[in-house]
């Protein structure tokens, strides 16, 4: 089907949106009046730019408050619509989006409504264009989509059909499953969006917090299932108002927007883009550090020993268990100070990984650096880090480890047995497309949004896993916890004793985040712990957590440059990440730190 994008959905001037709205593969957009209005281009001139650009223009819109008003403002309705036809005769655009009013002269009167739409829809056709009725959620009289329909239907002009809006029909909870009643041909305009729930006026929720479909709570999916049904045959348009999106670059943002459509149609299996493979595990965690000491000090306080060495590259690998840290001093580190760059994510299949990343539009990146490296397949995520599909000693693809040649080394610690999880910070514009981003491409499963206080400011963090839990990436945005402001990550390691780890590690040298006496104080209301358990937690700055299903210990290291270490220990099926303590951990990792 068809794809088209509204303009009010990028940021920019309006040649910027088409841009693009075509880069990231549209077929069309909804011309948003007031991004015309502000363009110095001449209507003539948008109608070429966008065919240059391959895109149609779907749709004009809004035209507001036209109908079921007095005859006299009617008649001043009819002059406007004229010249507003004229206009779309000159950008080539044939349907108009008429919003159901919310004058305070229009009157309760489905008649007078449809007998003024027809008139409208009469005068349109002189024009060659179609006029789309759609249902505003706080319309002042219509304000549902079969209400919407009724009028349209009673009107009955061939140039007048209803637009259907995912947003208002959702969000007023209207049944959607009434869409099926209304003939497709009927149905001229589709427009979808998503918005996560809230409690709050529609009108306000509408302007300011809708996104892309699977960025949100919303049944945008069952939805599109019910127009299908109908006999729709228009495009498939997202009119997202975001203030996010506002903001950030247009480019990304039609990316995203158009990898949210993708999935859409895959879910209502309107196209088929590669499966999902699902990763199995994680099998590294890459840093790249211009100055490899701290680094190396810490990894080796935690247990870890550099146990291989890249065959080409100035990359080391430190194990300790199932936990592997790659240490990169190459380039990029140089550029960017220590940083979380890279992750290693067991494939079943690695190419078909690759191939379904392709087709959501995540940027592949190039599979080999040396002639002599295995082939590994890998991908960028919206924040920059490359994902890479491993095949860990199977026959083929050749393993990841066989580009690293062993050195001499002590025997690793014991306490460590895997990655936990990795703790990534998003750029502030990118969570939504983040959590889509992984939960698509990837496979993984998204869990709620949780918000947690910072001294400055608030972060909202989101994990997204597979079924059993061995690949967890929290995913987070909110005010950067490090010294120059840049974005933190951290690598969350399990271990079965955290107290035996969190004191190797001191006894190794290590600095533990100290967390204060007030928190287990309160630990001391809150549970109950055996003698001297809360004396040891106060002593390691080991923080805890319960659910129903077990407890959480944990702490942190300090941290080198973006990044820092968290020891865990799960028990008893825990499945959260101690969002509980994260206020605490987040004000003493700031205490100490100059306020910027
Ligand atoms: O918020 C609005 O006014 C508005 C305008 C046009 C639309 O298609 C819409 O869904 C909302
Ligand atoms: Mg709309």
């Amino acid at each position: 089907m068809r794809t088209s994008i509204a303009t009010v959905s990028l940021s920019g001037a309006l040649t910027e949106k088409l841009t693009a709205a075509a880069r990231a593969g549209f077929d069309g957009v909804e011309i948003f009046e007031n991004d015309l209005l502000a363009s110095p281009l001449p209507p003539e001139e948008v109608r070429a730019r966008c065919a240059d650009l391959g895109l149609t223009i779907d749709l004009y819109q809004p035209m507001r408050d036209m109908e079921a008003v007095p005859k006299d403002e009617f008649e001043r309705n009819l002059r406007r619509a004229r010249h507003k036809f004229a206009l779309m005769n000159r950008l080539g655009a044939d349907t108009v989006l008429v919003c159901s009013s919310v004058s305070p002269l229009a009157r309760d009167d489905d008649a007078l409504a449809a007998g003024q739409l027809r008139r409208l829809a009469d005068l349109a056709q002189d024009f060659g264009i179609r006029v789309a009725y759609e249902a505003l959620a706080w319309g002042r009289h219509v304000s549902t989509y079969d209400h919407a329909w009724r009028i349209v239907e009673a009107a009955d002009h061939p140039a007048l059909g209803t637009c259907l809006d995912s947003f208002h029909i959702l969000a007023r909870g209207s049944d959607p499953k009434g869409i099926e009643d209304i003939p497709g041909e009927k149905i001229f305009f589709l427009q979808l969006a998503d918005a996560p729930l809230m409690a709050m006026d529609v009108l306000q929720w509408s302007r300011h917090y809708r996104c892309f479909p699977g960025q949100g709570g919303l049944d945008v999916a069952g939805l599109l299932g019910h127009v299908m049904r109908a006999g729709y045959t228009g495009p498939l348009s997202l009119e997202v108002f975001n203030d996010v999106f506002r903001q950030a670059e247009a480019g990304p943002t039609a990316v995203d927007a158009r990898r949210s459509l993708l999935v859409l149609q895959e879910t209502t299996e309107l196209a088929t883009p590669p499966p999902p493979v699902v990763p199995t595990g994680i099998v590294f965690a890459e840093l790249v550090t211009p100055d490899v000491d701290p680094v190396a000090a810490v990894l080796g306080a935690l247990g870890f020993a550099r146990t291989a060495r890249h065959r080409t590259k100035p990359v080391d690998l430190w194990e300790q268990g199932e936990a592997r840290v790659l240490v990169n001093t190459g380039p990029a580190a140089r550029r960017d100070g220590t940083a979380l760059a890279a992750i290693g994510l067991e494939s079943p299949d690695p190419a078909g990984a690759a191939r379904r990343a392709e087709a959501l539009l995540a940027p592949v990146l190039p599979r080999r650096r040396a002639l002599a490296d295995a082939p590994l397949d890998a991908v960028a995520a919206p924040d920059g880090t490359e994902l890479f599909f491993c095949a860990t000693d199977r026959p083929v693809p050749p393993s990841w480890r066989g580009d690293f040649e062993d050195v001499p080394h002590e025997v690793p610690a014991s306490g460590v047995d895997h990655i936990d999880h990795l703790a990534l910070t998003q750029p502030w514009h990118q969570f939504d497309e983040a959590a889509l981003f992984h939960r698509s491409v990837l496979g993984l499963t998204a869990q709620e949004s949780v918000d947690v206080a910072d001294p400055y400011g608030l972060h909202r963090s989101r994990a997204v896993t597979n079924a059993d839990g061995s690949v967890r990436i929290a995913l987070s945005v909110g005010p950067a916890p490090t010294d120059d402001g840049a974005r933190a990550q951290h690598i969350a390691l399990a271990t079965g004793d955290v107290v035996a780890a969190a004191r190797r590690f001191r006894a190794a040298g290590g600095r533990l985040l100290e967390v204060p006496a007030n928190y287990y104080d309160d630990l001391a209301a809150r549970h109950e712990f055996a003698p001297g358990e809360l004396e040891t937690y106060r002593d390691l700055g080991i923080l805890y957590d319960r659910d129903t299903g077990g407890t959480f210990r944990h702490c942190y290291t300090q941290t080198v440059g973006h990044v820092f270490f968290e020891l865990v220990q799960r028990d008893g099926g825990y499945r959260g990440y101690g969002a509980q303590n994260a206020p605490v951990r987040l004000a003493a990792q700031r205490a100490g730190r100059p306020v910027r």
